[in-house]
């Protein structure tokens, strides 16, 4: 298991994996049987209509919540089965961004950022300040440590979230729907600080969120979860270029698909609203956007992203088991940053003739992959419930 100290970097963040988790409350089924590896040290995205237990999911992995069936581990240590205190201490690996931040409301940001240093170390006063000083420079508060949450903009409060999920140095980074409350704009600035902190301390990122524009911007690996399942989880290519209706529906934020106002649809209404769309009316949603647009890069003058170069390397291996469309979307992406050591480079070249490598007959069955250890396999998507 790495280990990241404040200044130096001497590991890559912990693996997550997941084996056949399910979580009930009650007579409701939250999801079932996920089974899903969030690659060590890359961004991954964690997308879903409301409802569906993302931040459910998020705090399973935290031991908040017990999954009723399955296995979690975090690096080799299986928190389902462990003892409280190993649960103690694996929890220390966790830095968590909750929605509004989950300030205290009578500290100021300095007490606030401090809080986990106070709580979990021996430090000293003095590497407190140095250090909570640090963190607040990082996600740009900088003159604002005096403050009150209350006093703050909701961005404000986040980056303080932020830093103050930042002080343990943690090798693992969860954030619950960075954009809720913010405006696109800062949702974009919250974005680039995800990958500017991903570049300096490669902790493994789980973020969750329904925002469009940060799924297709920002993660490295793209899950989905719909109806108690997840439906996919993969490199971004390939959801971003899926033809599955509910996947498509989502990032094109449209009515017309399975996913309804209440969680789901029957046969009846998608067919009214099809008619409806069919006959002019306008269905929501932006024009369908086709292809992949180039992901976010840190920050010029930041350390170069090694989570680039893990997941090319990784993905190169599966590759063959991949959508043709990913496959044309991910070998641009490779020749783009062979060409410019960038990772910003979109060409639409197509460069395969065919997707024989991948076979995608079997449509009635709606079979998708998921990424697992060494690769990817099919799993059962959108099962009718
Ligand atoms: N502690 C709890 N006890 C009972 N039910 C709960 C509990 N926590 C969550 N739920 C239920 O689990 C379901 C999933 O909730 P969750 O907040 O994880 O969804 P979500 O996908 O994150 O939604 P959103 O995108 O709207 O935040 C909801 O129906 C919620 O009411």
């Amino acid at each position: 298991m790495g280990c990241v100290c404040s200044n130096v970097e001497v590991g890559v963040g912990v693996a997550v994996r997941t084996e056949g988790i399910s979580k009930s409350f009650g007579r409701q089924n939250i999801w079932q049987n996920v089974t899903l590896n969030i690659p060590p040290g890359e961004i991954s995205l964690m997308v879903g209509p409301s409802g569906t237990g993302k931040s459910v999911f998020l705090k399973s992995l935290i031991g908040l919540l017990k999954p009723e069936e399955g296995e979690i581990f975090i690096g080799d240590t299986n928190i389902t089965t462990c003892s409280n205190k190993e649960l103690y201490e694996i929890r220390k690996l966790f830095g968590v961004l909750f929605q509004d931040g989950a300030l205290f409301g009578s500290m100021d940001l300095f007490d606030n950022v401090a809080f986990p240093l106070r709580e979990h170390t021996k430090k000293s006063e003095s590497d407190i300040r140095k250090v909570v000083m640090e963190k607040l420079d990082l996600v740009g508060l900088t003159g604002a440590e005096g403050k009150l949450p209350g006093e703050i903009s909701g961005g404000m409060r986040k980056r303080a979230g932020l830093a103050r999920a930042l002080v343990l140095d943690p090798e693992i980074i969860l954030v619950d729907e960075p954009d809720s409350g913010l405006d696109p704009v800062r949702t974009t600035y919250i974005s680039q600080l995800f990958l500017d902190i991903n570049a300096q301390i490669d902790a493994t990122f789980l973020i969750v969120s329904h925002n469009i524009n940060l799924a297709r911007t920002v993660p490295d690996n793209i899950g989905m979860l719909f109806r108690r399942n997840l439906v996919m989880f993969g490199p971004r290519e390939v959801l971003l270029t899926s033809d599955e209706p509910v996947v498509k529906q989502f990032l094109n934020g449209r009515m017309i698909g399975p996913i309804g106002m209440s969680e789901e649809k029957d046969e009846a209404q998608m067919a009214q609203e099809q008619a409806l769309a069919d006959a002019g009316h306008h269905a929501g949603g932006v024009e369908d956007v086709e292809g992949i647009v180039p992901q976010m890069v840190a920050t010029p003058g930041m350390p170069h992203r090694k989570a680039i170069d893990r997941r090319q390397a990784r993905v190169r291996e599966i590759m063959h088991t991949l959508p043709h469309a990913a496959q044309v979307a991910i070998q641009n992406d490779l020749d783009a940053t062979q060409d410019t050591q960038q990772y910003s480079t979109y060409d639409n070249g197509d460069q395969y003739d065919n997707g024989d490598q991948y076979d995608n007959s079997n449509q009635d069955t709606q079979v998708l992959p998921t990424y697992n250890e060494g690769g990817y396999e099919s799993s059962p998507s959108l099962r009718k419930q």
